[in-house]
């Protein structure tokens, strides 16, 4: 996390006013030590197991931050042709690759396949239909999982929970051996493994055991029906801590309740995204403007909800910390963006010193969902990216410019 010394907040060894001067704002800063660590984390927890972390590039995507875990040793979780591409382009090892999503499309599953990816994460009958004909035709065998819906109810935002019944996600729980048994009807399947993935930003290990133990009772029926499955994937999930209340399990302790689950010679998977880059990752802004309007103050700063949308989607709570502290009294503040939309805002109610037009403040905890939800609405250009190393900072995404608004208008 950044951390004060004296009056300057700091992340590594680099105060946040510099990279504001250097590179201007709004700007996302990364950590590079915190996102090393947080990936040797569930390497670590992983220990002699055999295994894949594999990173879950939604939650970032950018290049030089895909480079970094790939040289790790890391997998990478991935669920467009697009996100194939990037981490391709970033040198992943295709055969660390996993694809999952409910609506790959024909082309998407031709260029994975073509790729050589490591498995499809199939989630409907209809998709496993689409991928053996594919593989087929091309002579490529798709090696598959299935990802089962569990049916478990975790403690998180609902937009974000996906193992539960009724969500769109995966294969019915009931519905799991009925596909196991389809797939090893097919020419073009190989199948190795199993699936499931319940949702994001989830603080409690029970939900992950209840659905652990589901999905060990299905290996074993399917296992019963001589099919053999190699790899346990969990998915991601494990939530990080926005606020100074909560707590969240380490990869350590999560894993450990997982692995006695099952067997000693499954091999695991796991796509962890946001508990590898959301605490690495901060959302550097400038105040516009201080007002007070209709008896409340307001700090408006230079990014919206364009760049950050969690706040506005998920009322999302995100630590906002001055640059600079100050001995001023702390007043209870909005900080909010310049679109032109009520719901744009990064906090509400926050008690923060009333910082001066120009200061800057850090949206903390914005690494994972940030900058890959950005997008150019109001026809804002997408911000800049800078990675910290120690004492270094290194700009790895430009600034985009008004000309980069028209790039593909026809
Ligand atoms: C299939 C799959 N795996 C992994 C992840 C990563 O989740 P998280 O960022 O919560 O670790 C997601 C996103 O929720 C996902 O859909
Ligand atoms: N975008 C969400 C998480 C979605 C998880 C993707 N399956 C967030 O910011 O919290």
């Amino acid at each position: 996390m950044p951390q004060f010394e004296g009056n300057d907040l700091y992340i590594e060894q680099v105060k946040l006013s510099d990279i504001a001067k250097k590179y201007k704002t709004s700007t996302y800063v990364y950590s590079k030590s915190k996102i090393v660590t947080n990936f040797e984390n569930y390497k670590k927890a992983l220990g002699s197991r055999e295994g894949l972390i594999c990173f879950a590039c939604k939650t970032n995507s950018n290049g030089t931050i895909l480079k970094l875990l790939a040289k790790l040793g890391a997998g990478a979780d991935t669920t467009s042709g697009g996100e194939i591409y990037r981490c391709l382009k970033a040198d992943f090892d295709p055969s660390k690759i996993v694809y999952a999503g409910v609506g790959k499309t024909a082309e998407e599953i031709e260029y994975a396949l073509k790729s050589r990816i490591f498995m499809f994460n199939v989630e409907s009958f209809e998709e496993l239909d689409a991928i053996d004909k594919i593989a087929a035709k091309i002579k490529i065998k798709a090696k598959i999982a299935f990802r089962i819906n569990p049916h478990v109810d975790p403690d998180t935002h609902s937009y974000i929970i996906t193992g539960k019944k009724g969500t769109k996600f995966g294969i019915p729980y009931e519905e799991a051996v009925k596909a196991y048994l389809a797939a090893k009807q097919k020419k073009n399947i190989e199948i190795l493994g199993i699936h499931s993935h319940i949702g994001s930003q989830i603080l409690d290990i029970d939900s992950f055991r209840l659905a652990a133990q589901k999905i060990k009772k299905i290996v074993n029926i399917v296992e019963k029906n001589g099919i053999k499955l190699e790899y346990v994937n969990f998915g991601g999930g494990l939530g990080v801590e926005y606020k100074k209340d909560q707590k969240a399990p380490s990869p350590k302790q999560l894993i450990s309740e997982l692995f006695p689950v099952f067997d000693e010679n499954k091999k695991f998977i796991f796509e962890p995204g946001r508990s590898i880059i959301a605490n690495a990752g901060h959302l550097l802004v400038k105040v516009i403007y201080r007002k007070i309007s209709g008896g409340k103050s307001f700090l408006i700063t230079d990014a919206g909800m364009n760049d950050l949308i969690r706040p506005t989607l998920y009322e999302a709570y995100h630590e906002i910390l001055p640059v600079k502290m100050t001995n001023d009294k702390k007043v209870k503040t909005d900080v909010v963006g310049p679109i032109c939309e009520s719901g744009d805002f990064m906090g509400k109610d926050r008690m923060l010193p009333f910082v001066e037009q120009g200061g800057y403040l850090l949206i903390t905890c914005a690494g994972a969902y940030g900058f890959a939800m950005s997008s150019e609405y109001n026809s804002r250009p997408l911000l800049a990216e800078v990675l910290v190393n120690g004492d270094k900072t290194m700009l790895i995404r430009k600034r985009a410019k008004y000309e980069d608004l028209l790039l593909n208008e026809v």
